[in-house]
């Protein structure tokens, strides 16, 4: 019972869980991928402004490249000068010495009285040859101008603001690259190192690559700008959409469980595991075997055979699955199942014990005229017949039928050598003729009366037993007495002269194995010491 609860439980739960973790997924990917876009804006803007101001230092290079050999000229300077109120990001145009690193002059600060040296080592890879470029140089004293780059070919140098990034929101993380294309070394231009390297990491993990993006449209690819918005931003950006979309999500995935739930409550209720079971061949059904005793001999004079039911969610009683093998009228399916069954288990038994009877509980639906073809012609029942086993068919009483009603299956069992009897004899409203009619060879009484006669009070259905008992004899009836639980029913049902006795007190349903022994035992005859055997 355990198992179907948590079964029931865990799988709707795995199924609500998984649609609301893909579900998350999606919002979270569609979140990012609003803020990817917003990410690609900028970096096309930055983009722009890097590429322009590349443009801009080509056109100055190129403007005074020539004039520049013949050195730091006033009217150069000038020239230079008026220049540099064209192009925004130049901060300055340099001359140097031709063959060293060292700045004669600039536009702004013209002729220096101490050259500044630029290091060669510092200077940074560019795809164009003759070129170097220089970040933060020493030596030059601008003021409120940090950040400053140097590009020089020949012996001219623009200085410029990197000022790329500078419409950048502030919260940005961004990092500009140079690669070195020989050596393949990346350096850090600008911005915050270890952006890249992030943004590396991050193509392995779907979720976060979409915070990042980078380009490398610039000066042949040497140069690369990262840029990446944080969970932070994330959060605070697109809030309604992660709100919505999870709330939207988690409805979802509880619609999902309150489905499947149902579905599988359905699917495990009793009747549908029953169904099932039945119309796949009944390997969840198995027989135990309770020995009926002769009271006379105290021998065990045969068994009744009683169905047990048990799935991967648990076991369930006759009193839960005959209901429904009735409502789902598959009562002869189930009783083939049974039938057959039990005589593969008795088959050795039987063998060695052919004069044990072998009760099995028949609907009474299925033993009218009606239905004697599908009787005579069931194999298990044409085997027992051929193998002269003792078979009882007992019917409840409340089911018993008409003499007129059951000519013809009387006359099959009478063939076969079957015998009948009825069940729980005195709960139902037969009268004698009725039982005289129908050719019933036993009547068991039922275990409600037995169990009232050591009663001290006074009990109403005690009294019954004596008289059913002789009705059972004035039509030649034999009597099994069923439900004696004590020592003290069985004698008072040994004093009625009762026949035959069932009940816990004698034995408890027996296993297959547990019965064999029990016969051999009797056969031994010792059945005293077996009496309370294996429980089924
Ligand atoms: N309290 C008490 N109970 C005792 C005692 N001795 C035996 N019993 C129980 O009484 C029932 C006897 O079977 P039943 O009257 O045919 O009543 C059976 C029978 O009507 C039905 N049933 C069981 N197996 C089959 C089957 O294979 N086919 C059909 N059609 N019905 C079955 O389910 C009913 C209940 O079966 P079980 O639970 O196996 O219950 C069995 C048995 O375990 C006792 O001393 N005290």
């Amino acid at each position: 019972m355990r198992s179907k609860v948590s079964r029931n439980t865990v799988i709707p739960l795995a199924a609500a869980l998984t649609v609301f973790g893909l579900g998350a997924i999606a919002v979270w990917l569609i979140a990012a991928q609003q803020l990817h876009a917003v990410l690609s804006d900028q970096k096309n803007y930055v983009v722009q402004k890097i590429s322009l101001e590349f443009r801009h230092r080509d056109e100055l290079l190129q403007d005074f490249a020539e004039r520049a050999n013949q050195g730091c000229s006033d009217k150069l300077l000038e020239e230079m000068r008026r220049a540099l109120f064209d192009h925004n990001s130049t901060r300055d145009i340099a001359i140097l010495d031709d063959g060293a690193n060292e700045i004669r002059c600039t536009a702004l600060l013209g002729a220096l009285e101490r050259p500044a040296l630029l290091q060669p080592e510092a200077g940074l890879p560019t795809p164009k040859e003759g070129r170097i470029v220089w970040m933060n140089p020493a030596g030059l004293d601008y003021p409120h101008s940090t950040n400053l780059v140097v590009f020089r070919e020949g012996p001219l140098a623009v200085i410029s603001y990197p000022a790329w990034t500078g419409d950048l929101p502030d919260y940005r993380r961004w990092e500009v690259t140079a690669t070195t294309p020989n050596s393949g070394t990346k350096v850090t231009v600008l911005g915050q190192s270890g952006v890249s390297g992030d943004y590396q990491w991050s193509r392995w993990n779907p979720f976060v690559s979409l915070l990042y993006v980078r380009s490398c449209e610039l000066e042949n690819g040497i140069i690369c700008l990262y840029l990446n918005a944080g969970l932070g931003e994330l959060a605070a950006n697109e809030w309604p959409l992660l709100v919505t979309g999870n709330l939207v999500n988690a409805t979802m995935a509880v619609l999902l469980f309150l489905q499947v739930r149902t579905h599988l409550l359905l699917r495990n209720s009793v009747g549908s595991r029953i169904r099932r079971s039945i119309r796949s061949g009944g390997v969840q059904f198995r027989c135990v075997y309770q020995p009926i005793i002769d009271l006379r001999s105290d021998r065990l004079s045969g068994c009744e055979v009683l169905a047990r039911y048990e799935d991967e969610y648990g076991p369930l009683s006759p009193a839960e699955f005959i209901p429904e093998v009735e409502r789902q009228q598959l009562t002869w399916a189930f009783t083939e199942i049974v039938l057959s069954r039990a005589l593969k288990d008795l088959e050795p038994i039987l063998d060695r014990h052919p004069e044990l009877n072998v009760s099995v509980n028949f609907f009474p639906g299925d033993l009218d005229d009606v239905h004697v073809e599908r009787l005579s012609t069931n194999p298990s029942l044409r085997w027992a017949a051929s193998r002269k086993f003792r078979l009882c068919f007992e019917i409840l009483e409340t089911g018993i039928l008409s003499a007129d009603h059951m000519q013809k299956v009387q006359r099959f069992l009478d063939r076969c050598g079957f015998l009948t009897a009825i069940d729980d004899f005195g709960t139902g409203y037969s009268n004698i003729s009725q039982v005289r009619d129908s050719h019933i060879n036993l009547i068991k009484i039922d275990r409600s009366f037995v169990q009232e006669l050591d009663r001290k009070l006074p009990a109403m259905r005690a009294s019954l037993v004596g008289p059913m008992i002789e009705i059972a004899r004035s039509i030649n009836v034999e009597v099994v007495a069923e439900g004696i639980e004590t020592e003290t029913q069985l004698s008072q049902i040994k004093e009625l002269k009762v026949r035959f006795g069932q009940g816990f007190f004698l034995s408890r349903p027996l296993e297959t194995d547990a019965f064999r022994d029990f016969a051999q035992a009797d056969r031994n005859n010792a059945p005293q010491t077996v009496v309370s055997m294996k429980r089924s």
